[in-house]
């Protein structure tokens, strides 16, 4: 039971799923790995995946707990800017108060930790690409409303020298606009709006200008088959700070025309019994203030050291994502 507001934010009826507090604990004992995976909406969904056999218990990582681990990898909350906005004081307290959790229980019982932070850190960039060195242009009073922004003011993403005197082994993966199957339809971002919004035939919402970019990750790259960029920087020998991101850099108005092409817009399907006419159109609307202007991550540290580069483009992961899309939305393919 959702309807479309003016700027692609899907304004629902129902009530949100819990989200931003999907504080799973989990664990798995591979290779007499003991493995805690926390949070990270579908990218963590994917991780756990991949590493978990065993065990999975569902744990609050706002309050303490006490377990055995070698390996923690702590992807916070979702990425969504429709939950912060639901729940902002959970998020922040699953930001800081989970990592302060985390980073105790690491210390406690000598684990090896991954964090995840983001391309937010880099605010609006001013250099470009942006290296990990780059300090970040973050505009902490035109979006004070965001919650990602006090968390960047916090510094959860950028205390590594911190805790790096606390802890020796830490990692942190700085993620850029990751994509893919299992992203929560109403979360709100690009990708999943202009997908969802092209297979319902509803017009594709382009925030203003349209030329703003971003550099998508299709999720594989980060938690693929065999080898990924989070599981080798967790098991490669470097510690510290490393961007996992995908370069090639699209504007919003590429993706827009992109999605269309790809999703074939011409072929009427059939959606719970009704016929929907999918004429994709592009609907330019307002934008929220201090949008970044342009990301582009520079992976040369990643490619370097962990010998990783993303190997799914955006053209190749749109209709694998396309395919997730039309199973939630009972839409098949004519
Ligand atoms: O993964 C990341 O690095 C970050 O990505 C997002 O931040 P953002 O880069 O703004 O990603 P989107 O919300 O997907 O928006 C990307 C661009 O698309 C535009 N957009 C968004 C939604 C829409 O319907 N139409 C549209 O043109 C936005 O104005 C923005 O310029 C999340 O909000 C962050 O939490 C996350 O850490």
């Amino acid at each position: 039971m959702a309807t479309d507001s003016s700027n692609g934010e899907r304004q629902t009826t129902t009530k949100p799923p819990p989200l931003p507090s999907p504080l799973r604990f989990s664990k798995f004992f591979q290779a007499n790995m003991r493995i805690l995976v926390t949070g990270g909406g579908f990218i963590g969904s994917h991780l756990v995946d991949k590493l978990m056999e065993n065990e999975k218990n569902e744990f609050d990582v706002t309050q303490p707990f006490f377990v055995e681990v070698d390996r923690i990898y702590h992807l916070a909350c979702p990425a969504s800017p429709i939950f912060y906005k639901y729940n902002p004081v959970k998020t922040i307290k699953t930001s800081v108060i989970g990592t302060l959790n985390i980073l105790g229980l690491a210390k406690r019982v000598g684990a090896r930790i991954l964090l995840t932070s983001t391309s937010e850190v880099y605010g609006d960039p001013l250099t470009h690409p942006q290296l990990e060195t780059y300090w970040g242009n973050a505009n902490p009073i035109d979006r004070i409303s965001s919650v990602e922004d006090i968390l960047i003011l916090i510094g959860v993403g950028r205390m590594f020298n911190v805790m790096k005197a606390l802890l020796r082994e830490i990692r942190i993966a700085r993620i850029f606009n990751t994509y893919g199957p299992r992203m929560n339809i109403d979360v709100g971002r690009v990708v999943s709006n202009f997908i969802a919004q092209a297979l319902r035939g509803e017009p594709l919402t382009v925030q203003k200008p349209g030329w703003q970019t971003r550099s998508f990750c299709y999720v594989s790259d980060m938690v693929p088959e065999t080898f990924d960029g989070l599981i080798r920087l967790m098991e490669g020998k470097n510690t510290g700070l490393i961007n996992i991101g995908n370069p090639g850099e699209f504007t919003m108005l590429e993706l827009a025309e992109t999605v269309k092409e790809l999703i074939n817009p011409k072929v009427p399907v059939l959606h719970m019994l009704q016929l929907i006419n999918p004429k994709v159109e592009i609907n330019m609307v307002e934008n929220t203030t201090g949008d970044p202007r342009q990301r582009q991550p520079d992976i040369t540290m990643a490619k370097e050291l962990l010998d990783w580069v993303p190997r799914v483009t955006l053209r190749d992961g749109i209709p694998l994502m396309e395919e997730d899309f039309r199973l939630k939305l009972w839409l098949s393919k004519e």
